[in-house]
């Protein structure tokens, strides 16, 4: 079920779920998964908070601002497809960098029509794009939506050492500090029309 005004999503596509994870070897033969960010890992209820509104212009200055930055996005629109996602990071996880970690992403779309999407996710730090990585998907029909699922991207080398690096910070303040300049812009598209279905700005703090 979706309530309006809950879900991450335009009429076209809904991001149901996403997370960051470092996975590591536990006894026997099984994985201890850790989660940095996660949304979506419970099913929505019409108890939750409804999604409050923001000003885009607030976050400018969190993207790239040149030719095709995030106020051009914007002002193309549709509108009801911008997001603004704050996560909560969660970095008492394991060392990305351990032997046997492995650090994956994955994210989880629906939506009513039969298309493939492009999904590109762009590390901005200072605003500025530092790593981009662009994956195509096609939907699959379950229950009469389709889903799209990206499961598992391995984490890049800039992340897991952007992670490793904040994970030794002593203080959480510290961490805070250096996260008030690391954004990811999650910009989703039709494959064939290049129509914007979603696009999520992901700000992040670190969870107590
Ligand atoms: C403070 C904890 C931050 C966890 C990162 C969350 C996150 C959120 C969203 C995306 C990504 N990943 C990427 C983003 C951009 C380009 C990339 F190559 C990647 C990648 O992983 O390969 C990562």
């Amino acid at each position: 079920p979706v309530w309006p005004g809950h879900c991450i999503g335009s009429p076209h596509l809904c991001l149901v779920e996403f997370s960051a994870f470092v996975e590591l070897p536990a006894e026997p033969k099984t994985f201890k998964q850790h989660l940095f960010v996660h949304i979506g890992s419970s099913p929505p209820h019409p108890a939750d908070p409804p999604l409050e509104g923001v000003d885009v212009r607030q976050i400018y200055d969190k993207f790239p601002e040149k030719t095709g930055g995030l106020r051009d996005l914007y002002e193309r629109g549709p509108s009801n497809a911008f997001f603004l996602v704050k996560f909560w990071a969660d970095l008492s996880a394991p060392l990305p960098t351990e032997p046997g970690a492995f650090c994956g992403v994955s994210s989880k779309y629906k939506g009513p029509e039969p298309l493939a999407i492009t999904c590109a996710h762009k590390v901005c730090s200072f605003g500025n794009q530092v790593v981009e990585r662009v994956e195509t998907e096609l939907g699959h029909l379950e229950d009469g939506r389709y889903v799209f699922r990206l499961l598992r991207f391995p984490l890049c080398e800039y992340l897991i050492n952007f992670v490793h690096k904040l994970q030794q910070l002593p203080e959480k303040y510290m961490m805070d500090s250096v996260l008030e300049n690391f954004t990811v812009l999650q910009v989703v598209r039709n494959r064939d029309s290049q129509e914007l279905l979603l696009c999520v700005a992901f700000v992040f703090e670190v969870s107590d």
